[in-house]
């Protein structure tokens, strides 16, 4: 079937899907008169088009403008349709994904706004991770794509809903990816029934063709029209980029200068920045207040202007800082000044903002599969992402975007941001799918098949890690790693410490003290250290020994936290501290006290309340019972353990001279060609405390160190080398072809051969199959033994 290709609004009357099908369209349903939409917005134009197209298709794909109101209107559209609508056949409840938490709630408090409800009531809702504002029966609910994946993994027919709006589907986060499979799946199951699911995927920009012939040939609705005009200008000079992204961070200071001089020269109206992380964004921060400040000072009475006021805003901000960057102000009297991640880039409005600087870079999740290592990179954007940017200006006035790079650069931009699924750990991924009961997951109907090598480590490293039977099917504990909102590797350390898959009954101290440290690894780093990291290279002397200082007391007020035992349990102690503390009233200074981050601990006690209801769940189901501890005492050795249980993955061992010997990953059988032998270091924090290196190590994040020339291991824990033998005593036994329940062949690897990448999914699963020394082709044989015996039970 040929993409039908349609256009709305001021464009030539839309083709239809089908000719002989548009003669005998019913006429558009009509608009309701006390419809709470804006009529003003180009999607507007479209809206009858939307509704009849839904219900004739069971996908639809919508291309509009930034800020042509796919967000915000769209779903009212299909409730509103619904309202006005005799028969059974209805819209709602209604779904709408977002990529980031921070655009699901501030999207979902603009439709309830306009809708004059009140938010988390029958009509419109949000759900995000640790956070929850709907009912059940809440008719249009915003919420992150990972939720709506989760949802997924406790009912794969979506029952609840009646259409899923995709929404910012150009995005490509591994949930939205997961989720193009899963909706799919959940509409081809409701297919023959008459509980249809319906579906809209809705983005200002992507490849619509390839959409349309991934969604069943769906029909493709164009949008054009944005709200306001926003004037581009771009920068005469380029930015030098290196292997590992931009050479220096002058685009720090070059989006702050550009920033001051719209301030001084320009109307009224807010300005957006954004740049690539927390703590380029709260340097900028810091110098935009300090240029604010000298402004004050030489401003000549009468000719005062608006106030700067500066505000961050990133992932792991909590919800009310991040709210703070939405709160009306007078904009006569301030302007405020976002500085942001891309976080900002999608579906969100910032009421009043209309200069953009945008310095073109991006930190990017990578992957190092050999070392199975997560890395964050800063990468020059894609042009879907700069047009996101430059939209941001012209939301609600016409707008101005400052490029900080030239045109040629633009253009010499890649189209498309990378989905995220090609440059990330798959293991959450296989985890969720193999929750879904879908058990080739190399086969499995992506958009875009992911790295069939990385994924295929997944299932290996699930499989080490107790989540997967060596055919492939979910263990309990498995199924309990993917009921938590965690990675795989904290969700077994939390179960872990409930000794989910043992005897006897649980430790509430040693669980506690487990979920702390794992909340702790959820939130952003907790650890302050004042001065700029710039400041304390190469800038003139004065600034460096400032910058010192701060780095020095910052570090001695650490120091009281830091435990022998490593980062994780001084991360421990502080949260431990912090919890007394608020015990006595005491959180507001206790941060600043001890050079701490306030946001992270407020995170971290909201996330590990979340995470205590959530493996409560998962002992009821377990039947554990809790010991009364005697004394209240933890017992560390036990939290270690736990903890070990879940970073068993990530450790090494001491080689003679103090550094640490990598210990092989779970996929270093299988490897065709075998990783380089890694060596990684302690960093001088973590070393501090103890008396001597320890013999073994566990590890939450690897990072590579340039200016040192190194690798070092952060959020580092001590461990037993006996522990981690237990723990690993799967690394290396699995099958690829097995885990995908399929026939083990002898042949060699798929999995890591050169072509894998580039091999078609479901081929490349069939002829899986790892080369195994002879103990596990023994455990191999005996694995596909169990498979035909129960595969044979399973026939009689
Ligand atoms: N919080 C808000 N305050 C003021 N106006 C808003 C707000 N949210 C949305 N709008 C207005 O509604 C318009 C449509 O917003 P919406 O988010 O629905 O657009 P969109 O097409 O989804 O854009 P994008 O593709 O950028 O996400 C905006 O351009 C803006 O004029």
């Amino acid at each position: 079937m040929s993409t039908p290709d349609a256009a709305a609004g001021a464009m030539p009357p839309p083709p239809r899907p089908d000719a002989a099908d548009a003669a005998a369209m019913p006429p558009p349903p009509p608009i309701p008169t006390n419809s709470k939409t804006n009529p003003d917005l180009p999607i507007a134009g479209a809206r009858a088009d939307i509704v009849r197209l839904l219900r004739e298709h069971d996908f639809l794909v919508v291309v509009g403008d930034t800020g042509s109101g796919k967000t915000t209107q769209l779903p009212a559209y299909l409730l509103e349709d619904d309202e006005s609508r005799t028969d059974n056949d209805t819209f709602a409840p209604v779904a709408i994904t977002q990529p980031r938490r921070v655009a699901a709630t501030s999207v979902s408090r603009r439709v309830a706004e306009e809708r004059a409800v009140t938010l988390g009531g029958e009509e419109v809702g949000y759900k995000v991770r640790f956070d929850s504002v709907a009912q059940r029966a809440t008719k249009l609910t915003f919420m992150t794509d990972g939720v709506l994946v989760r949802e997924c993994v406790g009912d794969g027919r979506l029952t609840k809903y009646k259409t899923i709006v995709l929404d910012e589907a150009h995005e490509r986060s591994v949930d939205t990816d997961v989720l193009f499979g899963l909706v799919k799946q959940a509409v081809e199951l409701r297919k023959s029934t008459n509980d249809k699911l319906r579906c809209v995927v809705a983005s200002a920009t992507l490849d619509a063709a390839r959409f349309s012939q991934y969604f069943d040939g769906a029909p493709v609705l164009r949008v054009p029209g944005r709200s306001h005009p926003v004037d581009i200008y771009h920068s005469k000079q380029q930015q030098p980029m290196t292997r590992f992204g931009p050479a220096d961070k002058r685009y720090v200071s070059a989006a702050v200068d550009v920033a001051v001089q719209i301030h001084k020269s320009q109307n009224e109206g807010h300005i957006l920045i954004f740049l690539t992380g927390q703590d380029e964004i709260e340097n900028a921060c810091q110098a935009l207040r300090r240029e604010a400040a000298k402004l004050e000072d030489t401003i000549v009475v009468g000719e005062r202007g608006p106030a700067m006021l500066v505000l961050p805003l990133y992932g792991a901000l909590p919800q009310e800082a991040a709210d703070r960057v939405f709160d009306a102000v007078d904009a006569s009297q301030i302007r405020k000044v976002v500085v942001a991640t891309n976080i900002a880039e999608t579906s969100l409005t910032v009421p009043g903002v209309k200069y953009v600087v945008d310095p073109g870079y991006v930190k990017q999740k990578g992957y190092d599969p050999e070392r199975a290592v997560a890395s964050l990179v800063v990468v020059p954007i894609s042009k879907i992402a700069a047009e996101q940017r430059a939209g941001r200006a012209g939301r609600t006035e016409a707008g101005q975007c400052y490029r900080l790079y030239s045109k040629a650069c633009f253009d010499a931009m890649a189209p498309e941001t990378i989905p995220e699924i090609r440059r990330s750990s798959m293991a959450s991924v296989a985890l969720a799918l193999k929750s879904l009961r879908i058990v080739d997951v190399l086969g499995f109907d992506f958009l875009d098949a992911p790295d069939q090598k990385q994924l295929a480590c997944a299932l290996l490293e699930l499989h080490a890690l107790g989540a997967l039977e060596s055919h492939g099917i979910l263990t309990p504990l498995g199924h309990a790693m993917a009921s938590l909102a965690l990675e795989p590797d904290l969700a077994r350390a939390a179960l872990e410490s409930v000794h989910f898959t043992g005897e006897g009954t649980t430790d509430p101290t040693v669980r506690n003290a487990v979920l702390a440290v794992v909340a702790m690894l959820s939130a952003e780093d907790v650890w302050y250290v004042g001065g700029k990291a710039s400041d304390r290279r190469g800038a003139p002397s004065a600034r460096r020994d400032a910058a010192d200082q701060l780095r020095d007391e910052a570090l001695d007020a650490h120091a009281r936290f830091r435990h022998p035992r490593g980062d994780l349990i001084s991360l421990l102690v502080v949260f431990s501290e912090y919890e007394r503390a608020c015990r006595s009233g005491g959180e507001r200074t206790f941060a600043r006290k001890h050079s701490l981050r306030d946001r992270a601990l407020r995170f971290a006690r909201k996330a590990r309340d979340q995470l205590d209801a959530e493996l409560a769940r998962c002992e009821r189901r377990e039947n554990k019972r809790r010991r009364e501890s005697s004394d209240g005492r933890v017992d560390l050795d036990e939290v270690c353990r736990a903890l070990a249980a879940g970073l068993c993955l990530n450790a090494a061992e001491r080689t003679l001279n103090d550094a640490y010997l990598l210990l092989p990953s779970a996929s270093a059988h299988v490897q065709e060609n075998k990783p380089e032998k890694s060596l990684v270091r302690l960093d001088a924090e973590t070393e501090a405390p103890m008396s001597r290196p320890p013999d073994h190590i566990c590890f939450h994040e690897l990072r590579v160190n340039r200016h040192a020339k190194g690798s070092f291991a952060r959020n580092v824990v001590v461990v037993d080398g006996k522990w981690l033998k237990k723990c690993r005593k799967r690394v290396g036994t699995a099958d690829v072809g097995l885990l995908c329940g399929k026939e083990a062949s002898t042949k060699a690897p798929v999995v890591v051969a050169a072509t894998a990448a580039a091999a078609p999914a479901a081929s490349s699963a069939t002829a899986a199959a790892p080369v195994v020394d002879s103990g596990q082709a023994v455990d191999a044989a005996r694995a596909r033994f169990l498979a035909r015996k129960k595969q044979s039970k399973t026939r009689k």
